[in-house]
């Protein structure tokens, strides 16, 4: 398993690392092997996206769909691309972003892997990163792989879980549940490890959310946004920056660097009663790379990994990044009211973690 000692020598390729942390154990070589499927197809892909418009118009829209979510070409082919990969692996079957039901892969293999192939479709024509965020669970014995109900699991069922951010150079954000792992794809097509041990560190002023939709948020997050540009003098007595990529990959990637929140929280407009973001394919897979990397993800009240999914596109409100701020946000639900004058609740931390 890589450990923090590996950071003195940066550079073990991710199937040197894997087969490391997988050793004789064959519910661990399945997973290993699944995650080396799904670097092929990141590597692949990163090609692609790499080529922009010498590869075709590959932010042609094919459909429209409900929140500005209609599909896009580089949608289908990110989709095509990772579900081929992935059939050389022991996978069953894959929930994606992109089909309704799960795609039959190997009826009785022994996982399942659910996948957002490409992050940031709207952004595919600016040359803005995109990426691609996967979670990988069991096939429990006895359930149908070819049914929504086999995916419907419980976030701390996760085996392993990551997202490749394809952006100047690309990068993949792994854990096994042994730390956050980050690694960086070299010229040759290698991902090679760039740090064991990520940590998402505390104490930064800088926020992710659409502020387009202030008028449509909840007063939590309205009081904790609020407070947040009330700078210096306001409650928090200091400036805080507020930054949007419009690819969750990309914010999380910032997070992951440099500290943060990120809100996309449920909404008064039609269909965003629970935001945005996808249960399975988004918010599990980046809630486990947070908190094994000492950050934290909450739905507004509790822990995210702590939900079981009910549904396959289910969508969920979802805050992550730096602890402090987590927790803040968490504690913004319990007392939304109070703004400028905070309740002595605001100065504790830790409700909920
Ligand atoms: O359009 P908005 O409100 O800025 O939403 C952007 C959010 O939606 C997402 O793009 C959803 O991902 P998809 O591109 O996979 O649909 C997030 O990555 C991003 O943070
Ligand atoms: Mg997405
Ligand atoms: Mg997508």
């Amino acid at each position: 398993m890589p450990t923090a000692d590996h950071r003195a020598a940066p550079g073990i390729t991710l199937a040197c690392a894997l087969e490391e942390w997988a050793g004789e154990d064959a519910r661990r070589r399945d997973v290993a092997a699944t995650l080396a499927a799904l670097a092929v197809g990141a590597t692949s892909l990163a090609r692609a996206i790499a080529e922009g418009p010498l590869a075709g118009d590959l932010a042609k829209t094919l459909s429209s769909g409900e929140a500005g979510e209609g599909q896009k070409a580089l949608d289908i082919i990110s989709n095509d691309m990772v579900i081929d990969a992935l059939r050389k692996a022991p996978v069953a079957a894959v929930a994606s972003e992109e089909n309704d039901a799960p795609v039959l892969l190997d009826a009785n293999a022994p996982l399942l892997v659910a996948i957002d192939p490409l992050d940031g479709s709207s952004n595919i024509d600016t040359d803005i990163s995109v990426g691609t965020i996967f979670a990988v669970f069991p096939h429990r014995e006895g359930t149908n792989a070819a049914g929504a109900s086999a995916f419907l699991q419980n976030g701390r069922d996760m085996l392993a879980a990551g997202y490749v951010i394809y952006g100047p150079h690309t990068a993949l954000m792994l854990t096994v549940g042994a730390g956050t792992w980050h690694f960086a794809l070299d010229q040759d097509g290698t991902f090679r490890l760039v740090n064991a041990a990520a940590r998402v560190k505390e104490g930064a002023a800088e926020f992710a959310i659409n502020m387009s939709n202030y008028h449509h948020w909840d007063d939590p997050i309205r009081a904790y946004v609020d407070d947040c540009l009330a700078g210096k003098k306001g409650p928090r007595e200091r400036d805080f920056n507020m930054r949007w990529v419009a690819s969750m990959v990309a914010d999380a990637h910032r997070i992951f660097q440099r500290g943060g929140i990120y809100l996309y929280p449920g909404d008064g407009r039609k269909g965003y009663a629970n935001g945005r973001l996808r249960l399975l394919y988004e918010a599990f897979p980046v809630a486990f790379l947070m908190e094994q990397a000492q950050g934290a993800a909450i739905d507004g009240h509790g822990a995210i990994l702590d939900l079981s999914a009910t549904g396959l596109h289910q969508r969920v409100p979802f805050i992550f990044g730096s602890r402090d701020e987590v927790a803040r946000v968490a504690r913004y639900h319990l007392e939304p009211a109070g703004h400028g004058e905070r309740s002595p609740l605001f100065a504790r931390r830790g409700l909920f973690i």
